[in-house]
């Protein structure tokens, strides 16, 4: 039997608290320096009055609804995720594992159209929309955080995710529900309330992205979580009219480490399934991630080496979901 990693449910470092949210209406200045703030102190906010139309959000939704409600077999007809296709509980190629099943793509139209040919014409159809919509939203941010830091060429980091060749991808996870996963785990004893508790699946363990910016969007059952700066796990209420956005890590090494790319866990104990779709908006893969020239100074001397997407993306998939990957670039001061 296959013993699922398990943390126990009452954990003293989760605790609720507010995010920044973004209205994406507000006027240019006052939102690149919010979104800028929000960058810095979480790598993480919501987006609000985001204009992507609920009609794409909710024909993506039904897409993936109907494709993981599909017999296995049929769902493998997409292939193993290697690391494209489909995958269930097997997370990368380094042993983890979670509580999820789910559809990795690469986010271009060939690919897309190729790597889910055996499910329908309709799913890879509005799948392309869907990253097209979202690929518009990661742009005009990224637009906003290049003008909040005030750089001077405005594109500077939507183009590598605008560029043909870039290695953008989009994956959509499912979550089965507590009551089909639960029989098999025993409860476990809490000290500090002297009772038992359910102890809680891990769903996606403990990463950053390592990409540019991540675009999320959930249905209403929640289990994300991001880390704080003190360590702390905080619970995010799902919202699943708006996005959620996350600094990842080629985003950090490009500002110098001013923003930070934010750690983040999914747990997967609620009664309903969780679906989630994630477009991670990455650069080509020859691009370098040397930090932008305005994020250097004698205050702020350079932070990594220097390094491409391929070389890092090569290191993010040789690692293990929790590893801290930007840490082997460091330069050697
Ligand atoms: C364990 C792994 C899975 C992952 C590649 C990796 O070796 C480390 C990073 C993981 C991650 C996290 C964000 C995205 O979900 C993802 C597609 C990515 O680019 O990096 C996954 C990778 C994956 O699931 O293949
Ligand atoms: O499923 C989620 O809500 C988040 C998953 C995630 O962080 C990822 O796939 O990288
Ligand atoms: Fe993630």
């Amino acid at each position: 039997m296959v013993v699922p990693s398990v943390i126990p449910f009452r954990s003293r470092k989760t605790r609720a608290h507010g995010i920044p949210i973004i209205d994406l209406s507000l006027d240019r200045s006052q939102l690149s320096q919010q979104i800028v703030k929000a960058s810095e102190e979480y790598g993480f906010f919501k987006v609000v009055n985001h204009g992507v139309s609920e009609d794409i959000i909710s024909r993506t939704e039904r897409q993936g609804s109907e494709f993981f409600s599909k017999p296995l077999l049929e769902k493998q007809g997409a292939g193993p995720a290697a690391p494209f296709g489909y995958g269930c509980k097997n997370i990368g190629f380094n042993g983890d594992k979670g509580e999820l099943e789910y559809i990795l793509l690469e986010a271009n139209p060939q690919s897309i159209s190729e790597t889910t040919k055996s499910i329908s014409s309709d799913f890879s159809r509005t799948v392309n929309d869907y990253v097209q919509a979202v690929k518009n939203l990661a742009c005009e941010i990224l637009d906003l955080v290049a003008e909040g830091l005030l750089v001077q060429d405005k594109s500077i980091f939507s183009k590598l995710i605008r560029d043909v060749n870039s290695d953008s991808c989009f994956r959509i996870n499912n979550y089965p529900p507590i009551s089909t996963i639960d029989s098999s785990v025993p409860n476990l004893f809490d000290e500090q309330y002297s009772c038992n508790v359910k102890p809680t699946r891990i769903g996606f363990g403990e990463h950053s992205d390592p990409q540019i910016l991540t675009i999320l969007r959930s249905n209403d059952v929640g289990g994300l979580e991001i880390c704080s700066r003190d360590g702390s796990w905080i619970p995010i209420p799902p919202d699943s009219n708006q996005f959620f956005v996350f600094v990842g890590d080629a985003l950090q090494a490009l500002t110098n480490g001013r923003l930070v790319s934010v750690r983040h866990r999914v747990l997967a104990n609620s009664v309903k399934p969780r679906m989630s779709m994630m477009y991670f908006g990455a650069p080509p893969l020859n691009a370098s991630l040397s930090p932008v020239p305005q994020m250097i100074s004698s205050q702020n001397p350079r932070l990594y080496r220097h390094f491409t997407w391929g070389e890092y993306k090569k290191a993010a998939y040789s690692s293990r979901l929790a590893d801290h990957r930007l840490n082997l670039f460091k330069n050697q001061l």
